[in-house]
């Protein structure tokens, strides 16, 4: 490569970076212009500071963009040259030339897809490696000179990885501890998933390290760059498995300049708590099942209650008896009704109203005397009595989901009535204390008693009223700015005044509701506290882990199925998890849903990814490994722990090592273990969708008995190391390990 060609590619980025900082400070300024002037009256103020917000997001994105701003250039047949980045740029000039183009645009597409084969018009593609705003590196391949190759190259033209260089480098780079953005290297398989259409259900099936979840996250980005304006404001939902997951993944959507995004976990979409309580797998397996629907709906009707005896209301001198026969009466009808359980408490309370009037009545001796207007003041004395509220609250209590759950969950016998077809053991895993936390699998049960409850009226009285509070504020402000506009105009015209009135007070609901909706929250935040939000798009990675009840959840939060769906059934830890896309997507979808493969390994060298396809092939003898994109030069082995001691020293040898180094343990062991602290010590669980240098595997047998998916945690545990990987073990090395290396007579890295 000639240094002129280092040279002129640097000019262009200096004059890249150069047109970067002139949007920044020329943003910076009008943020700082609207901040100083959001002040005078409350409506201007307010509209001032959302635009201060706006600018203040557009500077962050500016800023995420700084590392690597330029990274490709495409030369196409036709003499044209494109310099593909972050984001798009224009020149300052009368034209707006192009000067980069954003990687998510169509003209960007080639840069990812073009190959010798299907060159898409370009001539050569340049990776441009930078370190800071310095051009340190061009890789160049030229698609237009494999016009005499034969059939066998041919072959391997096609499947060559684009950029190769570049991508070697970006896969073989120490870990951080925190994944990081791939649009330099991204492949041709990886971007068809990217663009594929938001519409519909695409379930992105792959082996471990395909890149499934940098897939997901690019494909977001892509999605609201193309679908601007419709996903900013119903925002994309991510959901994760765990918040150490997602805090694994945070950062890549603001270095792509993107925020607009809402990332949560299960335990997350439940809004007023975030369930990280934690509880056994048999339960949470329990708790996913769809016969939780059926208890549910039983533990409601089974808090509708029917005395056995005569209930007794205190009123004036004697009490007032209430019968079963008139309790069941109103019960029936009340959920006759077809009313959600709390809407349907205001059809109880007439009847049993009703009912001790007519006891009342009969205690008086019959209606001969009384009028309508004397029954209606009898029912309203009996509303008055505060004893009946405590008696509608021990006939059909107005509920909230958390209350319906805690008393379910803390009462055998509630348990027992709501759940019959589960064994006793099956019972006893749902038994708790009330002041147990919520649990991530709570959080599907919760919502799904939203639905069959319904807003308590309660909530909904005080919620109607504070809003309409605000609208009453709102509206007086509005009218003021508009008397203080209209005040200077004359209007003692005949029949102008009231004229001009019904014109202000039209224009002051309008001022007051755009007031209103200048809401300074972002839309991700509001969607974070609103239970019935619906997503424009949802994405879920290790989708093959969500019970039915989550999916259910989730089906709800995203009725026009706009969704990826990225997981590897093979990975399946949970025990509610999928063991199938069909079944798990059939009650929402039936057969609607497209499937895009992902097939090349780009974490774990061929040395590393030989036997975690030995496990895959003990798993599912169909099922194709994917194909490691490289190979290392170490060769993953075992060794005989002789006591702990020697534990200690291997783990303490594996963190001298650049990157980050895992300890992957049973579920047994987790906590038990006294090691150096630059290591992490996770369970297969908390290990799953992360990765790290250095991989220590200890207990393979405990890990594979630990569980009915055994095998799939240990195809985890085997798949999360990008160079080194031993298997260490006290006692027994399963069988599916025999194979490899055996260094106990010197365990040494
Ligand atoms: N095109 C690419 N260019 C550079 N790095 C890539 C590319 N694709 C994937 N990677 C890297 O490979 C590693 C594995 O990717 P990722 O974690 O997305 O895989 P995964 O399919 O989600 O794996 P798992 O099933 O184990 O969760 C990551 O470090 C990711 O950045």
């Amino acid at each position: 490569m000639s240094m002129t060609e280092l040279d002129q590619e640097q000019r262009f980025v200096t004059t890249a970076y150069a047109r970067l900082d002139a949007l920044r400070a020329q943003t910076a300024m009008r943020r700082d212009q609207a901040l100083a002037q959001a002040t005078g009256s409350h409506q201007a103020a307010a509209e001032r500071e959302s635009t201060a917000v706006e600018l203040g997001a557009q500077l962050a994105a500016l800023d995420a963009v700084e590392q690597g701003l330029c990274f490709g250039r495409l030369d196409l047949t036709d003499g044209q040259v494109h310099h593909i980045g972050r984001l798009g740029l224009r020149a300052d000039d009368e034209d707006h030339t192009p000067l980069l183009i954003d990687w998510r645009a169509p003209a960007a597409r080639p840069f990812y897809t073009a190959t010798a084969l299907r060159r898409d018009g370009v001539r050569r593609r340049r990776h441009l490696t930078t370190s800071g705003r310095r051009v340190v590196a061009l890789h160049d391949e030229q698609l237009d000179q494999h016009e005499q190759l034969d059939r066998l190259d041919l072959v391997d033209a096609e499947s060559a990885v684009s950029g190769e260089a570049a991508l070697l480098a970006a896969v073989t780079a120490d870990r951080t501890g925190r994944m990081g953005e791939i649009v330099a290297t991204i492949q041709a398989e990886q971007d068809a998933v990217i663009r594929a259409d938001h519409r519909g259900v695409l379930v992105v099936q792959g082996g471990p390290g395909t890149g499934k979840t940098a897939v997901a996250l690019h494909r977001a980005a892509y999605l609201l760059y193309t679908h601007r304006d419709r996903l900013a404001r119903r925002v994309v939902l991510i959901v994760g498995p765990n918040p150490a997951f997602l805090r694994y993944i945070e950062q890549v959507l603001p270095s792509l300049g993107e925020t607009g995004v809402r990332l949560a976990t299960i335990g997350e979409l439940y809004p007023g708590l975030t369930a990280t309580a934690a509880e056994t797998a048999e339960a949470a397996e329990l708790k996913g099942r769809p016969a939780m629907l059926d208890v549910l709906a039983r533990a409601v009707r089974d808090r509708q209650w029917v005395p056995e005896e005569p209930l007794q209301l205190p009123f004036e001198r004697q009490p007032l008896p209430l019968t079963p026969t008139a309790c069941r009466r109103a019960r029936d009808l009340a959920r006759a009704s077809g009313e959600l359980h709390n809407a349907a408490r205001p059809l109880l309370e007439r009847e049993i109203v009703a009912a001790l009037t007519e006891q009342y009545v009969r205690r008086i001796g019959g209606t001969g005397l009384l009028d309508e207007g004397d029954l209606a003041e009898i029912r309203r004395d009996l509303r008055a009595t505060p004893e009946l509220k405590q008696l509608l609250d021990r006939l059909w209590p107005l509920l909230t989901p958390q209350r319906l759950l805690t008393e379910l969950f803390g009462d055998p016998g509630r348990i027992a009535a709501a759940a019959p077809e589960f064994t006793a053991a099956e019972r006893a895993l749902l038994h708790r204390a009330a002041d147990h936390g919520w649990t991530p699998a709570d959080v599907p049960l919760l919502d799904e008693a939203a639905e069959l409850l319904g807003a308590d009226l309660a909530e909904q009285a005080s919620a109607a009223a504070r809003e309409a509070d605000e609208q009453r504020q709102r509206l007086e402000y509005a009218q003021e700015v508009l008397d203080i506009a209209y005040g200077s105009r004359s209007v003692d015209l005949d029949g102008g005044e009231e004229l001009l009135s019904a014109f202000d007070l039209v224009d002051a609901e309008r001022l007051a509701e755009r007031h209103r909706t200048s809401d300074l929250r972002s839309p991700a935040e509001r969607a974070a506290a609103d239970r019935t939000w619906v997503y424009g798009h949802i994405i879920v990675d290790e989708a093959q882990e969500l019970s039915a009840m989550a999916w259910r959840l989730l089906m709800r939060r995203c009725p026009s199925r706009s969704m990826t769906l990225v997981g590897d059934l093979a990975q399946t830890g949970d025990r509610g998890g999928a063991s199938s896309w069909q079944r798990a997507l059939e009650p929402y979808v039936g057969t609607r849903w497209r499937l895009a493969p992902l097939t090349v390994n780009y974490r774990t060298p061929s040395e590393i990814a030989r036997p975690a396809a030995e496990v895959l092939r003990q798993l599912d003898s169909a099922a194709t490994p994917p194909r490691a994109v490289r190979d290392g030069d170490i060769e993953p082995w075992s060794t005989l722990l002789a006591d702990s001691a020697a534990l200690g020293a291997l783990v303490t040898a594996a963190t001298r090592f650049p990157g980050r180094c895992a300890v992957i343990v049973p579920r047994a062991l987790r906590g038990k273990l006294r090691l150096d602290p630059r290591a992490a010590v996770l369970t297969v669980a908390e290990a799953k969708g992360l990765e790290f240098d250095t991989v220590l595997t200890l207990e393979p047998a405990a890990i594979l008995a630990e569980s009915p998916r055994g095998l799939s945690d240990l195809y985890v545990a085997l798949t999360r190391a990008t160079k080194r990987l031993a298997i260490g073990y006290f006692t027994e090395l399963p069988e599916v390990l025999a194979d490899l290396p055996d260094r106990t007579a010197a365990p040494h890295w």
